[in-house]
């Protein structure tokens, strides 16, 4: 589904990653830790194409990127749901809209019940007509994961879901996750949440992925 093969990755000549090597399996569910400023988000954002790696093989979908055209990229990233770390909406829309949007990017409306069902699942559907800056940070949260979801992705990439909510919260969103991997997708989450780890540990079969040293290393048992 994604791999790399001896990826590095580089800003401005200096080397960030370097020598990863990693297959992700579809249904499968990792976790990506490591120290701030190690490389998580650049790291996601490799594995939706929204960067290219300085040297090595990048394969999303059994497809190399540096074959894929424009077009094939756009196409590909519909297949990959992303909650990104500052999770940004367009605060004149309502919560329903923007969580609808990925749709109107590819000319599609959203389905009425298909969207009630969605806003239901992550608990708002009370909160469909609000705008955006009316919702908690847990709301929105949930709201930018059922925006990842809205075009039925087989992978969800996660930034840091959980940076800043309470610990209720975090498992409140960790069991979304867990339900969509049960589903049968791909969960790859960026997390500093050592906690939130241990307890997806318990239920749910994952692997943790560590960034040090510019390396990505399978973390040990310990976590
Ligand atoms: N577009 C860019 N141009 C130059 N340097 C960048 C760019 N994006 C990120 N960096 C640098 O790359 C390093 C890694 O950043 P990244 O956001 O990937 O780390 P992170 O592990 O996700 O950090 P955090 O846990 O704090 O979110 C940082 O030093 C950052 O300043």
């Amino acid at each position: 589904m994604i791999e790399l093969q001896n990826v590095a990755m580089s800003y401005g000549g200096r080397e960030l990653l370097s020598e990863m090597t990693l297959r992700l399996m579809p249904g499968s569910f990792h976790f990506l830790t490591g120290p701030s400023g190690a490389g998580k988000t650049t790291f996601l954002k490799l594995c939706y194409a929204e960067l290219s790696p300085s040297s090595g093989m990048l394969s999303l979908f059994d497809r190399d990127v540096r074959m894929m055209t424009r077009d094939d990229v756009a196409a590909m990233r519909q297949r990959i749901g992303v909650v990104h770390q500052d999770c940004q909406f367009l605060d004149h829309l309502s919560v329903a809209e923007n969580i609808a949007l990925p749709l109107s990017v590819s000319r599609r409306a959203a389905d009425p019940k298909e969207l009630r069902e969605l806003l239901s699942w992550v608990g708002l559907r009370a909160q469909a007509d609000a705008l955006p800056p009316q919702l908690s940070g847990g709301e929105r949260q949930r709201a930018a994961l059922a925006r990842a979801v809205m075009m039925s992705p087989d992978i969800i990439l996660a930034d840091e879901p959980t940076g800043n909510l309470d610990w209720e919260m975090s498992q409140r969103l960790l069991n979304l996750l867990i339900e969509l991997n049960r589903m049968g997708k791909t969960v790859l989450i960026a997390t500093h949440d050592l906690n939130l780890i241990r307890t997806a540990k318990s239920q749910v079969a994952t692997r943790v992925l560590r960034i040090a040293n510019q390396r990505l290393q399978l973390a040990g048992a310990d976590l």
